[in-house]
């Protein structure tokens, strides 16, 4: 799986701590930025990576902020975006099975590395469930067009 990853400053240090995790795992990424700790705008890091994963260029992102949100509103402008917002294993999984999300967002305000990593974890290893969901997922393709 080909995956991309990026955060604004407010998700910065939560984003090195899944890429140490990514890298524990021997899961390969790209980082998408931001660099540094210093405060940049979250719509344009979410704009260079939701338009990588619906160009094909990346199969998955994750995106982090300080709370999540504004990444994933940012991200769900780029027509074949689902980007989920993820702060508990249930809804990981589910945004995958359910949803076919292929962006995970979480915010660094709002959750631990323990648990943002068990969540990115879950959220890569789950598959689509297909079926009545690729046709709710349809619709919402259509509503893109
Ligand atoms: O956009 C956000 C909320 O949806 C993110 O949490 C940002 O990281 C946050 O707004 C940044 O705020 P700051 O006061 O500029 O650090």
């Amino acid at each position: 799986m080909k995956l991309v990853i990026g955060s604004d400053h407010g998700g910065f240090a939560l984003k090195e701590n899944i890429k140490g995790y990514l890298q524990e795992e021997g899961i390969e990424f790209t980082d998408y930025g931001t660099l540094t700790p210093e405060r940049c705008d979250y719509p344009v890091i979410a704009k260079k990576v939701a338009e990588a994963v619906a160009d094909g260029t990346f199969d998955r992102g994750i995106l982090i902020c300080g709370t999540g949100i504004g990444i994933g509103i940012a991200a769900n402008k780029v027509h074949g975006i689902r980007a989920a917002l993820c702060h508990d294993c249930f809804s990981a999984e589910y945004s995958r099975r359910h949803n076919d999300a292929n962006i995970l967002t979480m915010g660094e305000r709002v959750i631990g590395p323990g648990l943002a990593r068990e969540i990115v974890k879950i959220w890569l290893d789950t598959p689509f469930d297909g079926g009545r969901h690729a046709v709710r997922v349809g619709m919402i393709n259509e509503m893109d067009k």
